[in-house]
């Protein structure tokens, strides 16, 4: 390698004299020894990264940190690394060096001097600065989320409490209807990318997803899987446990950019008052008595208004059982970017559940199942039919044939239409559900439902 290298420079050196080189150099201290260089310790997650490294190097060093589950690899000392970047050939060498007056002087603490220096053509100049260490800070940015440690966090009356992250859904383990996976992923790519078309635009550089759909179809799985797929930190916002208006806009504040923030049945957990902070309920509210509350035009406002746009890079979603049941105002085009629907099982959803949790790709039953759900006057949701599969995972052709008679049943049969709606008010207190029981309802994100079937509704979505 270091001969290949030699001749290398030799080469250049003979022939192509009229092409001179510029070098960069970034060191570990940042100028006048104040504190350590950020991009250095991003160039050392870089090239520890680049696939090159792996092929070309004869040695590395490998590492892993605390709570990493990745083991990530860095250049020895004084090795050099080749990259490219818009067909643009660079060089990175990581030099070590033993400072002169090192001995003379103890007190004068590490005794290695550590740099990165960045090689390049003159001619690329313009190609490189300063868009390829933009790129090096960018990319090792990612990495570094990538591998760490991410966060729930609940809000409790002002402040956020925050628990580790590490929930298991993913695109892969969800069962959707078809193409829909790749339409929110493609989505989420163009979010994430469009920095400054956002910013050109002037628009914040934020999203908005609403998932609809009856219990148990995977709207929670679903941002889990959102969280996931970005690497974001997800803040779970409930209302009923946020005061006013003013304790909304600080509890945004507080948030971090590259984050999701869920609401989850938006349609149930406060009843809002509409824009010109009427309650439709309680008309008797005083003036000063609705300003101190939590308005529909605060939610818009934590959404949508100047303070949504204090950390970038958000992801907001909203959930709920009963679409039709929220404000139109919410609903406004811009306002929420994608309505997402989540169905009853389909048997291109099933067939994934199948792959899940039996293992199957096909089994000569898919046939006689396809069929009956088609014809079936019985939905059955996801949750409903995971159930099954879990519950009789050693033995395929029982979980197969329960699934069948899922859809051939005429028990245990419940209206959509039906199904009890879980409105609370904490204002105006709620004698059907105290709040206790309420938190119970609405904290089952890691929680597993029963298996219900739903009788086909008459006018679905
Ligand atoms: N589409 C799906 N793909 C894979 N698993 C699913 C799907 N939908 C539901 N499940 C399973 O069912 C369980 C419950 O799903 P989840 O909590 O995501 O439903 P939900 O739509 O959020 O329901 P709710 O409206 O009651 O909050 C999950 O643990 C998951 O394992
Ligand atoms: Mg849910």
């Amino acid at each position: 390698q270091y001969i290949d290298r030699g001749l290398s420079m030799l080469w250049e050196r003979l022939f192509r004299c009229g092409d001179s080189y510029m070098e960069i150099q970034v060191d570990e201290k940042a100028a006048g020894n104040h504190g350590l260089n950020e991009l250095y310790r991003q160039t050392g997650v870089y090239v520890g990264s680049l696939r090159s490294a792996l092929n070309t190097q004869s040695r590395l060093k490998a590492y892993r940190r605390m709570d990493a589950a990745a083991i990530s690899f860095s250049l020895h000392d004084n090795d050099s690394i080749d990259d490219s970047f818009d067909g643009v050939h660079v060089s990175w060498t990581h030099s070590v060096m033993e400072k002169e007056n090192a001995e003379n002087n103890p007190s004068y603490g590490d005794s290695t001097r550590r740099s990165f220096t960045l090689r390049f053509l003159k001619r690329d100049r313009e190609i490189i600065l300063p868009a390829y260490l933009d790129h090096v800070s960018k990319v090792s940015a990612d990495i570094e989320r990538k591998s760490s440690q991410r966060f729930l966090y609940t809000n409790n009356y002002g402040s956020w409490e925050v628990t580790s992250f590490s929930h298991p859904s993913t695109f892969d383990s969800l069962a959707l209807d078809s193409g829909m996976a790749e339409r929110i992923k493609t989505d989420l790519d163009t979010f994430s990318n469009g920095k400054t078309f956002y910013h050109r635009n002037g628009r914040a550089w934020k999203r908005g997803y609403l998932l609809y759909g009856p219990p148990g179809t995977g709207k929670s799985s679903l941002i889990a899987a959102i969280a996931n797929y970005m690497q974001f930190d997800v803040y779970d916002l409930e209302l009923t446990k946020v005061s006013d208006n003013a304790e909304l806009k600080s509890l945004l504040i507080q948030t971090s950019p590259k984050s999701v923030i869920v609401i989850e049945d938006i349609d149930c957990s406060v009843k809002l008052c509409n824009r010109d902070g009427a309650d439709e309920d309680s008309k008797e509210g005083t003036d000063s008595q609705q300003s101190s509350k939590l308005t529909l035009s605060g939610l818009l406002n934590f959404v949508d208004g100047l303070w949504s746009c204090c950390g970038e890079e958000r992801i907001f979603i909203f959930t709920t059982n009963f679409k039709e049941r929220i404000d139109p105002a919410l609903l406004r085009p811009g306002r929420m970017d994608m309505h997402i629907l989540l169905s009853y099982c389909t048997f291109h959803a099933f067939k994934k559940l199948a792959n899940n949790y039996l293992g199957i790709q096909d089994h000569p039953k898919f046939l006689e199942l396809e069929e009956a759900m088609m014809k079936s006057s019985v939905q059955v949701t996801p949750a409903a039919i995971a159930e099954i599969l879990i519950s009789n995972q050693d033995n395929t052709d029982v979980a197969l044939n329960e699934v069948l008679a899922a859809f051939r049943t005429d028990g245990h049969i419940r209206d959509y239409e039906n199904i009890p709606t879980k409105h609370v008010d904490p204002s105006i207190g709620d004698e059907n559900s105290s709040k206790g029981s309420h938190r119970k309802s609405k904290r089952r994100y890691f929680g597993r439902l029963m298996p219900v079937f739903y009788r086909k509704a008459k006018h679905q979505d």
